[in-house]
C-alpha cells in the first residue's frame, strides 16, 4: 500500500486578480478553494491516476472538518490524526502578474498526537511506499521525518521525501527511493546558484552521493533533470501550454513518477508520467484529473 503522510494540510484559497497592489483593497476577479498540503496533493493525484492510496497527517478545527469532507467526497481513503486546538492552516495564492504565495504556521502537534502517528506507521509492511511531504509546523523539530525514517529503517519500505533544507537533508543517509527538489530548493540545501544545467547535474549528483537514490530536478516550464540509480541522467522538457494555476504541479509530478515506475520499473516513462502530471496541473484549475494526465502523456 502506499501512504502519504501531510504534517501540515491546508485548504489553498487561491486568488486571481489583475494584479496585487500592496496597501490598497484588491478586488479578486475569481477564486476556488483547493483541498492541499504537499502529500494530500500526492493522494490526490494517485487516486486520479488509479493508484490506490491512504493519506494520513493531522488536521484541527473547522478548516480540518471541510478538508476531511471534501477529501471523502472526492473517493479518497484518509485515516487523519485529530488535533485538540488549532485550525489547519489556509494558505493563500494569489496569482497577479506575478504569483505570491503566503503558507500558513499550521496548528501544534503535540506529543500524544506524534505517538498516534508513530502507531500507525509502525503498521507499514514490506512492500509499502511511504511518502512524506511539505514542512512541518515550526514548534516541531526540523529532524521530524528523519525520526520516521530511522524507526521504520529495515523493514523493506521505500521513502519519498518532498520537502526543503534539513528536514529533506537529514533523511539522505536513509536511501530515499524519491526526493523532487525545486531548483530554488536544490540551490538552498547545497548553498549555491546553479546557474546552468551542468551546475544543475552537478548539484543532483551530489544529493545521490549523500545517500538519495532518485533525484528528481523540477524546474517548471523548462522541464525536470532526472539523476537515477540505473546511472541514468535525463533532462526532460515540459510540454508548452497555457497556465491557469500551478499550484501542485510539484506533487502531481511526484506522483507521476511513483505511479509511472510502479506501472512498468521503468524510469523514463515513470519521469514522462511525472512531467505530464506536473504540467496537466499547470494548465487545469486544480489539480489534474486522470485523463488530462493522460492526454498530455500522449503528446510527450
Ligand atoms: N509553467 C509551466 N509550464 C509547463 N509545465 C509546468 C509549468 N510549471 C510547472 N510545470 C510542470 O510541473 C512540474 C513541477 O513544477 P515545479 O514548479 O518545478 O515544482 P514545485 O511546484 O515543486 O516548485 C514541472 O517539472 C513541469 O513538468
Ligand atoms: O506547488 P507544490 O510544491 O506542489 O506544493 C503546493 C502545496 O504546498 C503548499 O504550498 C504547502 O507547502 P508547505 O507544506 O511546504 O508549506 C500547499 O499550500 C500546496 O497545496
Amino acid at each position: 500500500m502506499i501512504y502519504t503522510v501531510t504534517f501540515n494540510p491546508a485548504l489553498d484559497y487561491v486568488v486571481w486578480l489583475d494584479s496585487l497592489l500592496p496597501g490598497r483593497i484588491n478586488r479578486a476577479r475569481r477564486e476556488a478553494v483547493q483541498y492541499g498540503g504537499k502529500g494530500i496533493n500526492v493522494s490526490t493525484v494517485l487516486h486520479n491516476l488509479g493508484v490506490d492510496n491512504v493519506a494520513l497527517g493531522f488536521l484541527a478545527g473547522f478548516t480540518g472538518r471541510a478538508l476531511e469532507e471534501g477529501l471523502r467526497e472526492a473517493g479518497l481513503r484518509t485515516d487523519f490524526i485529530w488535533l485538540p486546538q488549532g485550525l489547519t492552516r489556509i494558505n493563500v495564492k494569489v496569482k497577479g502578474r506575478d504569483e505570491t504565495e503566503i503558507n500558513g504556521q499550521g496548528p501544534a502537534i503535540g506529543r500524544r498526537e506524534l505517538l498516534a502517528l508513530q502507531d500507525k506507521l509502525d503498521r507499514l509492511a514490506s512492500g509499502d511506499f511511504l511518502i512524506l511531504s511539505g514542512s512541518v509546523p515550526d514548534a516541531l523539530s526540523q529532524d521530524a521525518y528523519e525520526q520516521i525514517l530511522a524507526r521504520l529503517e529495515d523493514r523493506g519500505i521505500q521513502f519519498v521525501v518532498d520537502a526543503a533544507g534539513p528536514l529533506l537533508r537529514s533523511t539522505l543517509p536513509y536511501h530515499p527511493f524519491l526526493i523532487k527538489p525545486n531548483r530554488l530548493e536544490l540551490e538552498e540545501l547545497l548553498g549555491e546558484r546553479l546557474e546552468d544545467g551542468d551546475a544543475l547535474h552537478r548539484g543532483a549528483a551530489r544529493l545521490r552521493e549523500l545517500g538519495a537514490r532518485n533525484v528528481l530536478v523540477s524546474l517548471a516550464e523548462k522541464g525536470s533533470l532526472l539523476l537515477d540509480e540505473a546511472g541514468g541522467c535525463r533532462q526532460l522538457p515540459a510540454p508548452r501550454g497555457t497556465v491557469r494555476n500551478s499550484v501542485g504541479a510539484g506533487d502531481a509530478m511526484v506522483a507521476g513518477f511513483l505511479a509511472g515506475w510502479l506501472e512498468s520499473g521503468d524510469y523514463g516513462y515513470a519521469q514522462r508520467l511525472g512531467t505530464a502530471a506536473g504540467s496537466a496541473t499547470a494548465f487545469t484549475d486544480g489539480l489534474a484529473t486522470g485523463k488530462e494526465i493522460l492526454d498530455l502523456l500522449r503528446q510527450l
